[in-house]
């Protein structure tokens, strides 16, 4: 069994990527907020509500989905159930040092899921405290498995990690929502446009995973000399494009 704290944006994408890809959701209890998030999902998609904490005790890993300000409240809770546990943390401010210091021996990880989980496509760092055996971790990854690719990193690169693909979700849907403003700005409608440019970010993700080409030489591919596209690029670079972005991963790590 697992359990879940909180079933908002993260956590209820995580549990949502879970069932929609084969987690079976009679092994899956949630503990909600006061929000009906958990209630609402729980009807969807068939998982086990409860109301305390203590009432996860049967789980052998729990996963933490709350905002910084429930955190310790929750921490303090889970230190009763805790032994014999793997405990996970989404909570973005958790470190390892200070979930070890509240929970005492569990053992804990700090991982930084992103929204595409909800379809099975996420992409998660996580770092885990030293006494994480193999068995550990393969358990971990055989759950989170279920929502995409999870990656081990140290826990000082975790937080730029968390902003690369955890925070970006958001910056593409920007991209995507000003690509289809342009298209109806040039008299597509608006479904049509938002198909294109999903589409295209779909498709552009797929090729540059697949290529063997770097993504600048997938950029050089479009660009047909004397063409429309190298202009739309120079567009690009003289508002400043390239440097919003690393700007936008500054902002987010600061
Ligand atoms: N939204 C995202 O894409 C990601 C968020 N995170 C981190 O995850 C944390 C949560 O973020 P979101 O899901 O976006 O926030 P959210 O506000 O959508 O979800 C938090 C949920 O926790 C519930 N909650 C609060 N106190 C609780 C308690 N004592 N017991 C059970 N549930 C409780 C709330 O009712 C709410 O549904 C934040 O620290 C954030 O930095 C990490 C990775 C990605
Ligand atoms: O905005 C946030 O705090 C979280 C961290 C990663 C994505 N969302």
């Amino acid at each position: 069994m697992i359990g879940f704290i909180g079933a908002g944006s993260i956590g209820g994408a995580v549990i949502t990527g879970l069932v929609k890809n084969g987690f079976n959701a009679d092994e899956i209890i949630v503990k909600g907020g006061h929000s009906n998030h958990a209630n609402l999902l729980g009807e969807q998609l068939g998982f086990q509500v409860v109301k305390k904490v203590k009432q996860l005790e049967d789980t052998d890993v729990i996963f933490i989905a709350v905002g910084a300000n429930a955190l310790d409240g929750v921490l303090k809770e889970l230190k009763e159930i805790v032994a014999g546990k793997l405990i996970v943390a989404f909570t973005g401010s958790a470190t390892i040092s200070h979930l070890k210091q509240v929970l005492g021996d569990a053992k804990v990880a700090h991982a930084i899921p992103n929204t595409p989980v909800k379809v099975g496509a996420g992409f998660t760092g996580i770092t885990y405290s030293s006494d994480f055996e193999d068995a550990d971790k393969k358990k971990i990854a055989s759950i989170m498995g279920y929502t995409g690719q999870l990656v081990e990193v140290p826990e000082n690169q975790l937080g730029i990690l968390g902003t690369v693909a955890g925070c970006s979700p958001a910056f593409l849907d920007v991209f995507i929502e000003a690509l289809s403003d342009a298209g109806v700005k040039h008299g597509l409608n608006r479904k049509l446009a938002y198909d294109a440019a999903i589409g295209m970010a779909i498709g552009a993700s797929k090729l540059a995973k697949q290529s063997e080409l770097n993504v600048s030489a997938l950029k050089d591919e479009v660009t047909s000399p004397g063409g429309s596209t190298i202009r739309g690029v120079a567009a690009l670079e003289e508002y400043g494009f390239r440097n919003a972005v690393i700007k936008a991963v500054d902002a987010a790590e600061e």
